[in-house]
């Protein structure tokens, strides 16, 4: 398996006079997993559309390897795309879809059988050669379109949400299958997702994208942990914020808010001086399979928090939320660096 490195540089889009990406700027290493990752309409499919060459750009580059393919049609640039509705044929067998991209491109009977049968083993469904694709699970139509597309050989494989027409549990299963066939191929590899639990799950790196722009290039623990401002934080499951006081950890850093997942916010725990803390009233408790959610009112600001019992609406209590799972913004709403850099700003 050939692979490459992909480079775009201020890669710009407009369609019908509007902009709608603005000067991207990625570098992709050879071999890796890299995810798009933003709200609906934010550009990813744009973005992985010019990579394939299906939307022509108004300004920048894109190349793959040492070779400048910008202005190659889709078909030159050889790269392999597979999207969220199979596209399958639904009159041909397993086999010949596969073998179909080997027949257009004149490859003799014997060795695209041969072709077909490897591919199979690999994507472990050995045996279904003849079938109907009509008589496929979908997570096996899946498997089978993307070995249509791996069966090339392609430098680069392009995936638009592959996985979000299928069911969750069929979902988690393909995306472990998925990430290890793209391993053992080591085939550099970029996914659009909108889901933020399947890019961490699967990315080396995360290319977190909003209107048209990126946001932030980083790695899933990194992202999770460091998001570049509220805005990010919040698409990452930064599900409450409430504002800084003078003698909340990070403080002396300016943090103006601080942002924090209700799972990291506990009811009641032993007094920790290092914590954040708020007091308040509880006027929601449901339970939630892991523990309780409890919703409380502290100094005027709502927030959600963990706890391992019910507790009675209207009850006063204590949250605490460790500085470790603590992520400080500052007035301008962009995360400050974390702790173990503040020497670098200083
Ligand atoms: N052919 C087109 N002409 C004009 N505008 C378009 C065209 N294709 C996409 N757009 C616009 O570009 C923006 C980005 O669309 P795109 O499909 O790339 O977003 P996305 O992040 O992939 O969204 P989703 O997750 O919903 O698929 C949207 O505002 C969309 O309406």
């Amino acid at each position: 398996m050939r692979t490459e490195a992909l480079a775009l540089s201020d890669v710009t889009i407009d369609l019908r006079q509007q902009r709608i990406l603005e000067s991207i700027h990625l570098d992709v290493e050879p071999g890796s997993f890299t995810c798009l990752l933003g709200p609906s309409g934010c550009g990813k499919t744009t973005l992985l559309r010019a990579i394939a060459g299906f939307t022509p750009l108004s300004r920048g580059d894109i190349r793959l390897g040492s070779k400048s393919i910008t202005h190659l049609p889709p078909e030159k640039r050889q790269t392999a795309m597979v999207f969220q509705s199979y596209a399958l044929w639904p009159h041909m067998s397993v086999g010949d879809n596969l073998g179909y991209p080997l027949k257009l491109r004149g490859i003799p009977r014997p060795e695209r059988q041969q072709r077909v049968a490897e591919i199979l083993a690999r994507l472990e469904l050995s045996g279904f050669e003849s079938r109907a694709v009509t008589q496929l699970s979908g997570g096996q139509r899946q498997r089978v379109a993307l070995g249509r597309a791996l069966i090339i050989d392609p430098p680069l494989l392009l995936l638009d949400e592959p996985l979000s027409n299928l069911d969750a549990a069929i979902r988690r299963s393909l995306r472990g299958e998925l990430r290890r066939l793209q391993k053992s191929l080591g085939i550099t590899t970029i996914m659009v997702t909108h889901d933020q639990e399947e890019a961490l799950q699967m990315a080396d790196q995360i290319v977190l994208m909003r209107a048209g722009e990126i946001v932030q290039i980083a790695s899933p623990q990194h992202l999770y942990q460091h998001p570049a401002d509220l805005n990010a934080a919040r698409f990452l499951g930064v599900d409450n914020t409430v504002t800084g006081r003078e003698h909340d950890p990070h403080s002396a850093i300016g943090a103006a808010i601080f942002g924090f997942r209700t799972r990291d916010a506990l009811i009641n725990t032993a007094p920790n001086k290092a914590a954040l803390t708020r007091k308040g009233r509880v006027n929601d408790c449901v339970y939630t399979g892991d523990g309780y959610q409890v919703s409380l009112t502290a100094e005027g600001e709502e927030l959600c928090a963990t706890a391992t019992s019910p507790i009675a609406l209207g009850t006063f209590v204590t949250l605490q939320v460790p500085e470790s799972a603590l992520i400080p913004f500052g007035p301008d709403e962009r995360q400050l660096p974390p702790l173990d850099r503040h020497e670098d700003i200083a």
